[in-house]
């Protein structure tokens, strides 16, 4: 064991690596002043940890997953920004709360309420440069793009939604959770006005940062609902957040701080691992269910070519959560697939329809699935996991399916996000205060921005994600397909471009960028 001077080493070490792409992020530096208040500060084989009693955090900086190499840096500090954070329980709440009206934001990606909603949210969706990135020289097609894509989609969305009642849950479902969480704050003394700004759907961010400006908060601690940051989720309601900072007098003063991502909080892995054991208990011979993490996938290119941390998160997340599982005694098989896959281009893998097919082929007979990657329900958990998982299941020789329920408003996951807006106060606006430079640059704290930076800062093209239609029998012939496909429809734009004639002029898609 050593002590804090070790920890600020190891963060000094960090910090003189010459790779812009892993240069720490302020909510880190802002932890390297607060290594110095912990009591004791452990570092193991990599991996920085706080052994004071108020914090039962560990850190996600070991050698397996994060050694000091490359962008994984970025994902070290990145953490250690957040984890680090974990002083809630040595500050009393109420000095916390100072001068200044706080706010929360609750950011999420929002879904079609009703099925005409569909493919408009499918719009906004493919038309984030997030989602579906263009070569430098085409974004001017990326409306259009999207418009066609959106509308070549539509119909099998608009079955998946119907299936599941007609349009998302995803609204209620935050809005309910906006509210225990409000309450939580609340109990805990630290009154504070949660809201919500979904990025493709109602209420939209621009509504959210609306109401926050007329509620005059001054104190806005940004949370994203999404356990593991990814580009295309996080990211991308952050790259939007930034855009609309920067052009606002008003946000550029207000002071903020954001929780990039927070699957390694002890009250969210708890959380998990309750649902876990209490769903357990109902198959008939509970030690010998697979415990199948499914995981909503992103393609490879997010991952490989754009530093996204997604997967290495996620694999940390599934690792705390059977840690925590193994502590009560429940040593389950487990495996981590990922689902939902769109289109043409390689995804993160194993794939969870594959890996059914191979856990029926070595003989498992019960499969406890459990969604991962969000904390609602949404159509991939109650369409894609409950009606096309599990009849792929049976199909594949499993007989026993069962799914644990998305977190939702569980009171210990709601505290626990309550612990971690509250941990975060002392870091809203502390870099505006003290590095003019980020005051000045873009956003007063300069943390969305600074951690926008620290992936995907070049904004490096991407495959594009999505197909246009699918057909064939074989995976190669699907690929071979969406390529084909993607390739029409840039002729047919081309063409509709230089002709001033075709289906989106016909549509009325092609004035909206003219
Ligand atoms: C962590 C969660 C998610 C990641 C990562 C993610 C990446 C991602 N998604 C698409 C394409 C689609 N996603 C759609 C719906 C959808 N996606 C998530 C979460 C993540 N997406 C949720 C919770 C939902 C459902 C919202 C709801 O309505 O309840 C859809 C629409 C549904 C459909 O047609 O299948 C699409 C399309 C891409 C391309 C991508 C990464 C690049
Ligand atoms: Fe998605």
């Amino acid at each position: 064991m050593q002590n804090s001077t070790a920890a600020l080493a190891l963060l000094d070490q960090i910090n003189a690596q010459p790779d812009p792409q892993t240069k720490l992020l302020p909510t880190s530096l802002s932890a390297t002043s607060k290594v110095h208040h912990c009591s004791r500060v452990q570092i193991e084989a990599g991996s920085l940890s706080r052994s004071s009693p108020a914090t039962k955090y560990t850190l996600a900086c070991s050698e397996k997953q994060f050694g000091l190499q490359g962008r994984s840096k970025s994902k070290c500090a990145l953490t250690m920004g957040a984890v680090l954070t974990s002083n809630a329980n040595e500050v009393a709440p109420n000095s916390l709360v100072g001068e200044g009206k706080i706010g929360v934001l609750l950011l999420n990606l929002g879904g079609p309420e009703t099925l005409d909603d569909v493919q408009p949210f499918l719009f906004n969706l493919f038309a984030d440069p997030d989602i579906i990135r263009l070569p430098r020289l085409f974004r001017f097609l990326q409306k259009p793009l999207a418009q066609f894509i959106s509308i070549a989609r539509a119909p099998k969305s608009k079955e998946g939604y119907a299936s599941i009642g007609g349009g998302s849950p995803l609204r209620q479902i935050t809005d309910a959770q906006a509210e225990e969480l409000r309450k939580a704050l609340c109990s805990k003394n630290v009154p504070a006005n949660v809201y919500v700004g979904m990025r493709y759907w109602h209420p939209f961010t621009e509504e959210a940062i609306a109401q926050i400006k007329i509620d005059g908060i001054t104190k806005l601690v940004v949370l994203p609902l999404y356990p593991q940051f990814s580009i295309s989720t996080s990211g991308s309601s952050l790259r939007l957040l930034e855009s609309i900072f920067r052009d606002d007098e008003y946000l550029v003063n207000m002071q903020h701080t954001v929780i990039p991502s927070w699957y390694q909080r002890e009250g969210y892995v708890t959380a998990m691992a309750n649902l876990i054991e209490k769903e357990l208990l109902k198959f008939g011979r509970s030690e010998e269910v697979m415990i199948f993490f499914s995981a909503h996938g992103v393609p490879l290119a997010y991952v490989e070519e754009a530093g996204d941390p997604y997967k290495a998160e996620m694999e940390e997340c599934v690792d705390l959560i059977m840690e925590e599982l193994e502590k009560r005694n429940i040593k389950n098989p487990y495996t981590l697939a990922y689902q939902s896959r769109v289109g043409p281009v390689e995804w993160l893998k194993p794939y969870t329809d594959d890996t059914i097919i191979e856990l029926g082929q070595k003989g498992v007979k019960s499969i406890l699935a459990v969604p991962i990657s969000f904390v609602s329900e949404h159509i991939e958990t109650l369409e894609e996991i409950d009606v096309e998982y599990k009849e792929l299941a049976l199909k594949s020789g499993i007989q026993e399916w069962g799914r644990v329920p998305a977190l939702g408003c569980e009171p210990t996951f709601i505290s626990d996000l309550a612990d971690a807006v509250i941990e975060s106060l002392p870091y809203v606006g502390a870099m505006a205060v003290s590095n003019l430079e980020a005051r000045q640059s873009l956003v007063p704290l300069g943390s969305v921005e600074e951690l926008l930076a620290a992936y995907d800062s070049q904004r490096m093209e991407l495959p594009p994600p999505v197909t246009v239609w699918e057909w064939g029998w074989t995976k190669s012939a699907e690929t071979w397909n969406g390529r084909a496909a993607m390739l029409a429809v840039f002729v047919l734009l081309v063409l509709e471009v230089t002709t001033g004639e075709g289906f989106l002029h016909q549509w009325g898609v092609l004035p909206l960028f003219r």
